[in-house]
């Protein structure tokens, strides 16, 4: 039983593209950072009260959980989700989608960084843009690595994101015979 499974960079569109993506294709959604926030409360509360190696902790127990879900879904991973060596050998079992994206979309997209707390680590006297670049280059093998389709970062609407998943995913599963 195959999940298929976001991953990606902060505002690469893992959360909105993966609520359409579960609803044309008639799947639950669940994302771990909801999850997180239903379980814990707000993400930059915690992050701001416990750190980071905490959040990490109970993320990784979370995409376990969501990942033995009786049904096939559509599973939205936080973006340092992979960071955590379980969980990759957890969604390597599954479908996993590398959402791209470039530090330029991402700013345009979500704009200040209130929401996301690992932005706020502007301790080099980077901007957010730079941290988010920062980032993005220390974990960009580990994305490749565990993805069997990678959407590059076109400038592409949420819907025609949703659909070209859709289109690669029903090649893979038949070229597989999975
Ligand atoms: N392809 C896209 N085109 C335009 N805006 C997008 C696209 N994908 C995502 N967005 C917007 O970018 C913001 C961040 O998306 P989100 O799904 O929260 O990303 P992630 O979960 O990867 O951090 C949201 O406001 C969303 O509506
Ligand atoms: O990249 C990260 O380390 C994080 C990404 C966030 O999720 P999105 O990628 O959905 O923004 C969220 O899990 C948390 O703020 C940490
Ligand atoms: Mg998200």
């Amino acid at each position: 039983m195959r999940n298929i499974v976001l991953i990606g960079p902060m505002g690469s569109g893992k959360s909105t593209v993966g609520a359409a993506l579960a609803r044309k294709m008639g799947r639950p959604h669940v994302d771990t950072d909801h999850f997180f926030a239903a379980r814990h409360g707000s993400i930059p509360e915690f992050f701001a009260e416990h750190g980071e190696e905490a959040f990490r902790a109970e993320e990784e127990k979370i995409v376990a959980e969501l990942c033995d879900s009786p049904r096939p879904s559509v599973i939205s991973l936080g973006g340092g989700a992979i960071l955590s060596r379980a969980t990759r050998e957890v969604i390597a079992s599954h479908w996993v989608v590398m959402l791209d994206a470039t530090a330029d979309q991402v700013v345009a997209r979500i704009g200040d960084a209130s929401t996301r707390p690992m932005l706020k680590d502007t301790s080099l006297g980077e901007d957010p843009a730079a941290v988010w670049q920062r980032i993005y280059q220390e974990r960009e093998p580990l994305y490749r690595q565990c993805a069997d389709y990678i959407m590059e970062p076109a400038d592409m609407s949420i819907e025609t994101r949703a659909d070209t998943i859709i289109t690669a995913f029903h090649q893979d599963t038949q070229r597989t015979g999975t």
